[in-house]
C-alpha cells in the first residue's frame, strides 16, 4: 500500500467553481453534433482533473436501522465532503436493542461488488467495517492488491455496540495475518483489541500502549486504541501508535444514549480526511473532533426504544452557519509569535489593517488575530477577507477577536474570545470543529473550563502591565506559572510584551508556554516588519537558552 501523502495546500481556494467544471461536461458547440466517444472520454477526463471528489469505498455491512455500518459511513464521508461507494459484506437485521439477524453476502459476490467500483472509480481510500468471514477477508486482500488504493482504513469490527457477534474466530486470524499487514491504520475499541490479542485483559492507559504496540507489530503503519469503552471518567483517551511514539488522544466524554456507529464513523471521517490528503495524525484529530460535535448535537434525539440510539451526522446541515474548517489543524507552535492587531495604532501610524498584517507576516508572525474594537461592521469585514487571503497565501492562520459572525463570514481559521464574550462551547457550536478557538484565562478554573469547552488554546495575561486593554489585571510570572501548569492547552502570553521582557518570557520554560502575544509592541511602531523580526529573533534565542 502506498503511503499516505503529506497534506497539500488547503483545496478549496484553487478548486475551479462548480460552474467552471460544469462547463467541461455541457454539449459541443452545436448540440446537434454529438462528441465522439474519445472526445467525450477526454472531457471527462479533464473535468475529472479540474474538480478531483476524494474518494472512500467503505466495504462493511448493513444495518438496518442505519446508525452503524455502510450507511454511517456513507453519512459520515458526505458530511465531511467525500464521495462513498460501497461494498456491502452482509446484510444485518438490526435495531436500537440489538442485532435480530446477520445474512452475509456469498464471498464471490463481495469480490464481484469490489471489482466493479475498483476496476473503474478512482478509489482513494478504503474503510472496512463487519467482515464476516474469513473468505471475504481473503476476497478483499486479493482485491487490494490488483487495484492498490493510497490507504486502507481497517476498523475490526467483531462485537457490535449491543454485545452481539459479527465475525468470528478464524476471521481473527486471517485479519492478523493477511489484513492487518496491508493496513495504514487499525482502530480496534477496547473489547476488539483484547479478542484481536487473544483475549488479554485491558483496564489501563498503561494497558491501551502495550495492546497499540502488539497489534502493530502485525503490520499496519499505525494503530489506535480507542478508550470509550474504558471505566467511566469525563473525558475519554484514545492512544495512537506510529510505531515509536504513543499519543493519548484526549476527548471529551458526551453523556447520551445516541452513541451507536461511533466505531464505524471515526473509521470513515479517518479515511475521508486522508481521502483530503491529511496526514494520518490529521486525520484521525479531525475524525475525533467530528464524532464528538456529532454526538454533542445529537444527545438529546430520540429514535427507537433501546438502550443505544443513532446520532445525528449531518447536524452541520441544521445549522446553517456551521463549516468544517480548513484542512490544517491548529498546530500550537503556530502561537510563537502572536500579532493581535489594534484599529487605534493603525490609524496613529496612518496605515491599514492589511498592510499591518502584512508587514507582520513580513517580520515572522506566526499567528494574526485582528482585534479591531471601533471598526465598523461592514469595513471591518472587508478588510478581514482580504487579510485572510494574505495569510492564506503565507500558510500563516488568521483568527478574529471576539466577532463571531465576522469569522465565519470571512471564513477566517478561528477566533479568539475572553471571559466576557461568547462562551466558548457555543463559539464551537457555530465554527465546528475544524476551527481555531482561544480563550483569555487567568486562572487554572478558566483554563479547565475552556479545555472542557472545546478550546484549542489559551491566552493567559497580563504577564505586565498593559495600556492596549483597559483595567487589565497584571498577574506576574507567578500568575502565568500558575496557570501554565493547570493548563492542559497550550498558553500564549499576553500583556505589555515587547523587545525587552519578551525573552525573560520564554526563558521561564514553562509547561504549555508556546509563545509570546503582543499589540502594541508590533503595532505602535513605525515598522511593523522590523519590530516583528527583532522581537522574532529574541524569543528564538531566549528558547535556544531556556
Ligand atoms: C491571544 C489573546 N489573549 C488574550 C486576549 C484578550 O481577549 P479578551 O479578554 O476577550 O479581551 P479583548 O481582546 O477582547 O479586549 C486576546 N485578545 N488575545
Ligand atoms: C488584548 C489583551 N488581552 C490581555 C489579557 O491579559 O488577556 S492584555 C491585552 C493587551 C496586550 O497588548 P500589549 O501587547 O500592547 O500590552
Ligand atoms: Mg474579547
Amino acid at each position: 500500500m502506498a503511503s499516505v501523502q503529506p497534506p497539500p495546500a488547503p483545496l478549496a481556494p484553487h478548486r475551479p467553481s462548480i460552474a467552471a467544471a460544469l462547463r467541461f461536461y455541457s454539449p459541443a458547440v452545436s448540440p446537434r453534433v454529438s462528441p465522439s466517444p474519445a472526445a467525450r472520454s477526454r472531457r471527462l477526463a479533464v473535468a475529472a482533473r479540474a474538480m478531483p471528489w476524494p474518494h472512500v469505498l467503505t466495504v462493511a455491512g448493513s444495518d438496518s436501522g442505519a446508525g452503524a455500518g455502510i450507511q454511517a459511513d456513507i453519512k459520515a464521508c458526505a458530511a465531511l465532503g467525500a464521495y462513498c461507494s460501497s461494498v456491502i459484506t452482509a446484510v444485518t437485521a438490526q435495531n436500537t436493542v440489538g442485532v435480530q439477524g446477520v445474512h452475509a453476502v456469498p464471498e464471490e459476490f463481495v469480490g464481484e461488488q469490489l471489482r466493479s467500483v475498483l476496476s473503474d472509480m478512482s478509489v482513494d481510500v478504503v474503510k472496512t467495517g463487519m467482515l464476516p468471514s474469513a473468505g471475504i477477508v481473503k476476497v478483499l486482500c486479493e482485491s487490494l492488491r490488483k487495484f492498490p488504493v493510497k490507504a486502507l482504513v481497517v476498523d475490526p469490527v467483531m462485537v457490535s455496540t449491543s454485545g452481539d457477534t459479527l465475525s468470528g474466530p478464524s476471521t481473527l486470524t486471517t485479519y492478523r495475518d493477511e489484513l492487518f499487514p496491508m493496513a495504514d491504520i487499525v482502530t480496534p475499541n477496547v473489547k476488539e483489541a483484547s479478542k484481536l490479542l487473544g483475549d488479554v485483559s485491558l483496564q489501563t492507559i498503561s494497558d491501551m500502549r502495550s495492546a497499540a504496540e502488539s497489534i502493530y507489530k502485525l503490520g499496519p503503519k499505525y494503530v489506535l486504541v480507542k478508550g470509550g469503552d474504558m471505566p467511566d471518567s469525563t473525558d475519554a483517551i484514545d492512544v495512537f501508535f506510529d510505531g515509536k511514539e504513543f499519543i493519548e488522544l484526549r476527548g471529551l466524554r458526551i453523556k447520551t444514549r445516541n452513541t451507536h456507529g461511533t466505531g464505524c464513523t471515526l473509521a470513515s471521517c479517518i479515511a475521508a480526511e486522508l481521502a483530503k490528503g491529511a496526514s494520518m495524525l490529521h486525520a484521525v484529530e479531525a475524525a475525533k473532533k467530528f464524532v464528538e460535535s456529532a454526538l454533542y448535537h445529537s444527545k438529546d434525539l430520540v429514535i427507537g426504544n433501546g438502550p443505544q440510539g443513532p446520532f445525528d451526522h449531518l447536524f452541520s446541515l441544521k445549522s446553517p452557519l456551521y463549516k468544517m474548517g480548513s484542512l490544517h489543524k491548529f498546530n500550537p507552535d503556530d502561537l510563537f509569535l502572536y500579532a493581535v492587531t489594534d484599529s487605534g495604532m493603525n490609524k496613529k501610524w496612518g496605515r491599514s489593517i492589511e498592510d499591518a498584517v502584512k508587514a507582520a507576516i513580513e517580520g515572522g508572525a506566526t499567528i494574526v488575530q485582528l482585534r479591531e474594537k471601533d471598526a465598523e461592521t461592514r469595513e471591518f469585514l472587508e478588510a478581514a477577507k482580504t487579510c485572510v487571503e494574505i495569510c492564506r497565501s503565507s500558510g500563516v492562520p488568521l483568527l478574529i477577536n471576539d466577532r463571531i459572525d465576522v469569522a465565519l463570514a470571512c471564513n477566517a481559521d478561528g477566533v479568539h474570545v475572553g471571559q466576557s464574550d461568547m462562551p466558548a462551547w457555543e463559539v464551537r457550536e457555530l465554527l465546528g470543529p475544524g476551527k481555531i478557538i482561544g480563550v483569555s484565562c487567568k486562572t487554572p478554573a478558566q483554563a479547565e473550563q475552556a479545555w472542557k469547552d472545546g478550546a484549542d488554546y489559551i491566552g493567559c495575561g497580563g504577564v505586565f502591565p498593559t495600556t492596549t486593554k483597559a483595567n487589565n489585571p497584571t498577574l506576574g510570572f507567578e500568575g502565568l506559572r500558575t496557570v501554565c501548569f493547570a493548563s492542559k492547552l497550550p498558553v500564549v502570553a499576553i500583556g505589555g510584551i515587547n523587545a525587552r521582557n519578551a525573552g525573560s518570557v520564554m526563558e521561564l520554560g514553562l509547561p504549555n508556554l508556546k509563545g509570546v502575544a503582543v499589540v502594541s509592541a508590533l503595532f505602535d511602531r513605525e515598522c511593523v516588519a522590523t519590530e516583528t523580526r527583532s522581537l522574532r529573533s529574541i524569543l528564538m534565542n531566549a528558547c535556544s537558552r531556556s
